[in-house]
């Protein structure tokens, strides 16, 4: 689906405040849109699909935090092991739970290792998982935990400092795994400038994941597109 060396942009849908209608009707559209939440709370996530499948073709993945967040009418889910952390329930035993449902569905299942940076403060996704993240500076911690997913079989590596993090991930951690690993990497968290979205890019990001800036701020929609091409 992610296809390494090319730049995609993913917008970060939350499911309890999305408004898609923001960015359905600007002439150009994103890659893809990411749906999903650590904590959700409404369950929207059907309405969601369903509503953006009536309006474009962009491919809707779920980032799902649990498998109550599934739904049918998405195109394809990132099936995530929360690699950096040591709570088996993020490992594991949430996948034993949605793997008999997810057999019969048609969703587009792609196996990532999910990894959660510090990116200066405690995040949802961190809270919610009770994990630690791997600490800002340790490149070779994270290329560790990379190549071990990269040799189990994963075929994504996601990057992220959660959602609205002070800091998005250091250019050099993505620069040191790019040269090392050979499955796309996915970077999110804490990108708040069209400059940033370029730089990861240039550092070695293969989808770079935008949520928080436009949902305060739409109005920087078509920069972020711009800086994504
Ligand atoms: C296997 C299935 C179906 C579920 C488990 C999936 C795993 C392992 C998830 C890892 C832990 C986790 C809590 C991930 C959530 C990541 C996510 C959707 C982040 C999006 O941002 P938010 O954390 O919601 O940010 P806000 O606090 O800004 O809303
Ligand atoms: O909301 P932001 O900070 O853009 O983060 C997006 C995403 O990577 C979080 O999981
Ligand atoms: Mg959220």
């Amino acid at each position: 689906m992610f296809v390494k060396n090319k730049r995609h942009l993913a917008i970060l849908l939350d499911p309890d405040k999305a408004e898609p209608s923001n960015f359905l009707l600007e002439k150009a559209l994103p890659d893809y849109f990411f749906i999903g939440g650590s904590f959700v709370s409404m369950h929207r996530q059907s309405q969601i699909c369903i509503s953006i499948k009536k309006q474009c073709s962009v491919p809707l993945v779920l980032f799902p935090a649990d498998p109550s967040h599934l739904t049918e009418n998405a195109d394809a889910l990132l099936f995530l092991s929360l690699v950096s952390g040591r709570n088996p329930e993020y490992l594991i035993g949430k996948h034993v739970i949605a793997a008999p449902m997810l057999r019969k569905s048609k969703l587009k299942i792609l196996p990532t290792a999910y990894m959660l940076i510090d990116g200066g403060e405690a995040t949802s996704a961190s809270y919610i998982s009770n994990s630690n993240p791997i600490p800002y500076q340790k490149s070779d911690i994270a290329l560790a935990t990379a190549l071990a997913a990269q040799m189990l079989g994963m075929k994504y590596i996601y990057l992220d400092c959660g959602s609205g993090a002070p800091k998005h991930v250091n250019p050099e951690m993505i620069k040191l795994l790019k040269d090392h690993l050979e499955i796309p990497i996915i970077v999110g968290g804490g990108i708040r400038t069209p400059e940033t979205l370029f730089n990861l890019y240039e550092a070695g990001a293969d989808v770079c994941v935008v949520g928080n800036i436009l949902e305060k701020n739409p109005s920087l929609y078509m920069d972020f597109i711009a800086a994504s091409k």
